[in-house]
């Protein structure tokens, strides 16, 4: 027998499928498992992919499998189709894509414990006397059955020969038990809700693919409050009946105990969790649990969508328009919707993304029919809240230089008395080199990226990220010729200070990166906030979703400006996500909520549709900017990122990297439109002591954009400098 082996040993040169000769012995090898084989005088690990009678290459050129790692296999056929796919279509090495399906924690395997089983009926006669410590034993193992041994040992005060010499006698077994580190929390049983028409109409149309075993997507475009998650339950509840298990996805900052517990409560035990506060230990517990069918429901973050069922029916993405759905950071740079959509695909699985503001991509798709389109329009009980929009140029002519609008410190007052809780959010933490006029509100932009431009201090320059457009900075404002030029940036702690300040009389809670470094620290301050702890939150995103606290009738946005002019082509999108969501968060109880946006930019499309909370006004311009400024979805976007300590060598290589990019195009018979911008400073041009210089390709075609990676993945660079690539990347800073 042989077996064709990946090896976990990343480079290119590796990235292909190794022969290996199976012992005798390991007749119980199989595709997925786990094995341990020599490798170029050393040990690895590596994954078998298939296994086969013969092979065309000669015998004593192969090596023997070293050793079987695991006694189960971690991926199945389907499984395995799925990592390739990833392979080829993230343009990553074989062993990453099946990294991505291996279980955390793998490597510290199951937690066994020692338990002690009685395989008698009753005491056998010939042990009384002369053994009164066995006798103990046998009696207590007669009423308790079956226990730990160190219980037993601790319980009886007895030692561990006592217990073996019963075993060789046959009268009792020791044995090894698997445990799972993982303790669920308590959790209230909850009933279903008798749906709406509207949740009725939507769970038939997807029940009826669920029902016929068809692969089919849908979009899910709810208002916020409108009972999405009774949609969800209430279908993964159906593929219980059918015997089908259910992936369900949510970003990780909604991941909290509330979520975790609408889904514990309405199916308990079948339930498995995955997210990163577990620990290594617990996160493999989880996955056997899954792995051996214990469980039917997966609650995850993005990496839950290798849950290793063998039977999945249906997969939900909520929140599918957030950015933490792709993997920026690592290898392979996947977008977990793209994921699910084709696991959904190879086993007949139904996909519903979920969202209050679909990203336009999905929209698009949608409105192409790609997606069946399916609406829930109305709040169940509730209302949407009231928003208003405040200029803060109109304040500061009036004398106000605080960062509360002179409405927004009366309703935090109002609030204050009535002792009802108000949530402050701001967008994003500092990033402040951004100018505007604090007068008329102009931001400069780049003329041909539509993006904001970004201050560069040390040559008194904005600058373009994308084309590396440039102009020098200006003393007064090229519009209304004002001298108000300010830079934009105010954190939390800022935030909070004037709280204090202006409202003394306030408890306050902050909920930022700050403030959530330690393990349950998240759950602490929302549980202090919704138990009427505070009468103020301040947060940044984290606090902008899921949070369902009856008594906060107030959400005031401190300026939403800084998401408006981060250098990304998705700022307008992500301001109007940002603002819709955290609006939601305002009277979701009995009294009616009132959201207050503060703006310098209040004639802003993003800031317009917002105040309405029409999606389909925001969606309706934002289409239109894509189409002219040739951006997603009528592009495909990849991001090069050239990095190193030293400046001068990035910029060089960058230089290179362009021109091998750019002959690399010439050659192609390109039909398609494309274009490359750069190479420019990155927006965040120094990371960790790394100055970061990225070129921008934009294609119409996704094929010549892995083309382009092949090649510049052959370009040899000086050598500290590093490349990151990235293919429909959501993080362009
Ligand atoms: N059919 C129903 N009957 C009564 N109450 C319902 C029904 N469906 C949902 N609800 C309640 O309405 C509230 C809002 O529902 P849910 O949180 O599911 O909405 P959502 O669309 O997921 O909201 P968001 O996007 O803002 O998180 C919840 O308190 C939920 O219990
Ligand atoms: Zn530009």
């Amino acid at each position: 027998m042989y077996a064709g082996v990946i090896v976990d040993v990343k480079s290119r040169n590796t990235d292909k499928i190794f022969t290996y000769k199976v012992p005798e012995k390991m007749n119980n090898i199989n595709v997925g498992i786990r094995v341990a084989v020599p490798f170029r005088n050393r040990i690895v690990e590596g994954y078998v992919i298939n296994i086969t009678d013969n092979t065309n290459i000669s015998d004593k050129k192969l090596k023997e499998i070293y050793k079987i790692l695991d006694d189960f296999s971690i991926f199945d056929e389907k499984m395995l189709k799925l990592a390739w796919w990833i392979k080829e279509y993230y343009n990553c090495f074989f062993s990453e894509s099946l990294q991505c399906i291996m279980p955390a924690g793998i490597n510290q395997g199951c937690k066994e414990v020692k338990k002690v089983r009685l395989l008698i009926n009753s005491i056998p006669e010939n042990i009384s006397d002369r053994a009164p410590r066995q006798l103990e034993i046998l009696n207590y193992l007669l009423e308790n059955n079956c226990i730990d041994l160190s219980d037993l040992l601790k319980n009886l005060n007895i030692s561990y020969s006592s217990v073996k010499a019963l075993e060789k006698k046959g009268y009792i077994e020791i044995f090894d038990e698997e445990i799972n580190r993982y303790k669920a929390s308590k959790f209230i049983k909850t009933e279903p809700l008798k749906p709406t028409s509207e949740q009725k109409q939507a769970i038939n149309m997807i029940k009826d693919s669920i029902d016929s075993n068809l692969f089919n997507k849908f979009l899910l475009f709810g208002v916020t409050g409108s009972g999405k998650t009774e949609v969800y339950l209430q279908l993964i509840e159906r593929c219980i009946e059918l015997g089908k298990s259910s992936i369900v996805l949510v970003p990780e900052i909604s991941l909290t105990p509330q979520t975790i517990e609408r889904f514990i409560g309405r199916f308990g035990n079948l339930v498995a969790v995955m997210h990163s506060r577990l620990s290594q230990g617990e996160r493999f517990d989880e996955w056997r649990k899954i792995k051996k069918g214990e469980v039917k429901v997966v609650v995850g973050v993005r990496n839950a969508i290798f849950a290793p069922f063998s039977d999945l029916g249906l997969v939900i993405i909520d929140e599918e328009h957030e950015g933490t759905y792709k993997q920026s950071d690592l290898r392979p740079k996947y977008n977990v919707k793209e994921v699910a959509e084709k696991r959904c695909e190879i086993e007949n699985a139904v996909l519903v993304l979920g969202s209050a503001t679909p990203s336009i991509e999905s929209y698009y798709k949608a409105i192409k029919s790609e997606y069946k389109l399916i609406k829930l329009s109305e709040r169940i009980g509730i209302f949407l809240p009231e928003v208003d929009v405040i200029n803060m140029s109109d304040e500061l002519s009036s004398g106000n230089n605080s960062i509360f609008s002179r409405r927004l410190y009366n309703e935090i007052k109002l609030n204050l008395c009535r002792g009802e809780q108000t949530i402050l959010f701001l967008n994003r933490r500092g990033f402040s080199s951004f100018v505007s006029c604090r007068n008329c509100g102009y931001v400069p932009k780049c003329p041909n990226c539509d993006i904001s431009l970004t201050f560069h201090a040390y040559e008194k320059k904005l600058r373009c990220h994308y084309c590396g457009y440039s102009i020098n900075m200006f003393e007064y404002c090229p519009k209304c010729k004002s001298n108000r030029i300010r830079h934009l940036g105010i954190g939390t702690e800022r935030i909070e200070n004037d709280v204090k300040k202006y409202f003394p009389e306030s408890r306050i809670l902050r909920m930022d990166i700050d403030t959530t470094k330690t393990k349950g620290s998240h759950e602490r301050i929302f549980y202090d906030f919704k138990n009427g702890k505070a009468d103020i939150l301040i947060g940044t995103q984290m606090i902008s979703k899921g949070f369902d606290i009856p008594n906060v009738t107030l959400v005031g946005v401190i300026l939403a400006d800084v998401t408006l002019n981060i250098p990304d082509f998705r700022s307008g999108e992500k301001t109007f996500q940002l603002l819709t969501q955290v609006a939601g968060r305002a009277g979701r109880g009995e009294k009616a909520g009132r959201v207050i946006i503060q703006t310098y930019e209040d004639n802003n499309y993003s800031i317009k549709a917002a105040k309405l909370q029409n999606y389909l006004m925001f969606y309706n311009e934002e289409i239109q900017y894509r189409e002219i400024f040739k951006y997603p979805p009528f592009t495909h976007l990849m991001n090069i990122v050239i990095y190193g300590k030293e400046k001068q060598k990035v910029v060089e290589n960058a230089a290179k990297i362009y021109y091998v990019v750019k002959n690399t195009i010439n050659k192609f018979e390109v039909k398609s439109y494309n274009k490359v911008l750069g190479p420019s400073s990155a927006p965040l041009e120094k990371i960790k002591n790394n100055y970061r210089w990225q070129i921008i390709i934009k294609n119409e075609d996704r094929n010549n954009l892995l083309k382009i990676a092949d090649v510049v993945d052959l370009i040899k660079y000086d050598n500290d400098i590093k490349i990151a690539m990235d293919i429909d990347p959501i993080n362009m800073l």
